[in-house]
């Protein structure tokens, strides 16, 4: 299969480095000539992804609709911000029988709309797939193991990719949930900044483990009232890329988040970590619909806070942690299943 990667920035570098490593011809399309002449002189995404060489099988370009034409799969690995975008400029020339795939993590501003539904909007002819789950592009570039998972409406093409992408170094599962698969990857950033900031303030392993297991309750009760199945967010797409988010640190929501804690402002941080934070954007989203459909996310809530409203993270940790008191599992299960009364 011919492949295209739109956004040579380093997840979708780091999956023209994969698919090209198995023998697929990838056109890696890149907005700026100057990064493309530079991939194509030293053969290395000096900025996104140093230290990782391009395999022959790649070829960069700034020519958007040669990338697009030539291609049966269409990756799209701009932020999630640009995706509309992105979507709006090869529309004149995509056909119907191309797969699009997605592979960034958001939410729309405004709309509130999962980035399917974004893309389903500006190409409505298309079948649209959402690759998702834990892994960091340093580590899928290096040949790490890697477990991930794709999600799209019908089985076939789903299978069709899940084995295009699939390496002895990157599993690829398949999950017909693309509701809780992508509300996983786009809200899991949040928590990844709250963790990060935990850190930052000099927090320790029980802040983390509060902030992951908290999160993901609070993720699964939002994205089952907007139709998720919540098995999903105990999977690679939920817990697992909130574990690795949370944790690592090639995580750039993590890493803002850690300036943040010790005192950066947001303009500054965002500046110093040069890629794109996911989670500020997603924190706002995810505030508004957590409003719209009164689900309590204090998190969220707490993450609202510190990047927009200059609150104090201590404050906000305090405010968390002197809620009223609460029982683990309510919103999620009748605490009859547990045998209580
Ligand atoms: N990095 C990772 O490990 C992973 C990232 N993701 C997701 O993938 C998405 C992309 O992330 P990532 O590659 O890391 O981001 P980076 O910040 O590394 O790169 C972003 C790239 O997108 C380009 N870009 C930005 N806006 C536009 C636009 N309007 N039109 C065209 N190109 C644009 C940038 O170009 P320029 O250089 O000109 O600014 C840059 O090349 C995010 O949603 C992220 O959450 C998912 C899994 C793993
Ligand atoms: O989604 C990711 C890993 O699965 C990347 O996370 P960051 O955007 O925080 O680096």
């Amino acid at each position: 299969m011919k492949v295209c990667v739109l956004g040579a920035g380093s997840w979708g570098t780091a999956l023209a480095i994969l698919m090209a490593g198995q023998g697929t011809q990838v056109a890696l399309w890149h907005r700026r000539e100057e990064l493309v002449q530079q991939l194509k002189e030293d053969r290395e995404n000096t900025k996104y992804l140093p230290g990782v060489e391009l395999p022959s099988g790649i070829l960069p370009t700034s020519q958007l609709d040669e990338a697009v034409r030539d291609s049966e799969v269409i990756i799209l690995a701009v932020p999630s911000h640009s995706i509309r975008n992105i979507c709006v400029q090869i529309k004149d020339f995509v056909h119907a029988d191309q797969y699009v795939v997605n592979v960034a993590k958001g939410l729309e501003e405004g709309t509130h709309l999962r980035l399917s539904q974004v893309i389903n909007d500006e190409l409505p002819y298309n079948n649209v797939f959402v690759l998702t789950g834990p892994s960091h592009a340093e580590e899928v570039a290096k040949g790490l193991p890697t477990t991930v998972v794709i999600s799209g409406e019908e089985r076939e093409s789903c299978e069709c990719l899940q084995d295009l992408f699939t390496s002895p170094a990157f599993r690829v599962y398949t999950n017909p949930d693309m509701i809780g698969v992508e509300l996983g990857g786009a809200l899991k950033n949040i928590i990844a900044l709250g963790a990060g900031i935990s850190d930052g303030l000099g927090y320790g392993d029980n802040s983390k483990a509060a902030l992951m297991t908290r999160g993901i309750a609070e993720i699964s009760r939002l994205g089952k009232i907007l139709g998720a199945k919540t098995e999903t967010f105990a999977g690679l797409a939920g817990i697992g890329d909130l574990i690795v988010t949370c944790t690592s640190m090639h995580s750039r929501n993590r890493r803002a988040g850690i300036l943040l804690g010790e005192g950066q402002r947001l303009d500054q941080v965002l500046d110093s970590i040069g890629m794109v934070v996911e989670g500020v954007r997603a924190t706002k989203v995810a505030r508004e619909l957590s409003e719209k459909h009164g689900v309590e996310m204090p998190i969220t809530n707490g993450l609202f806070k510190i990047l927009f409203e200059d609150a104090d993270p201590k404050d906000v940790v305090t405010e968390i942690m002197t809620r009223s008191n609460k029982h683990e599992m309510e919103e999620i299960n009748s605490l009859y299943y547990y045998g209580w009364n």
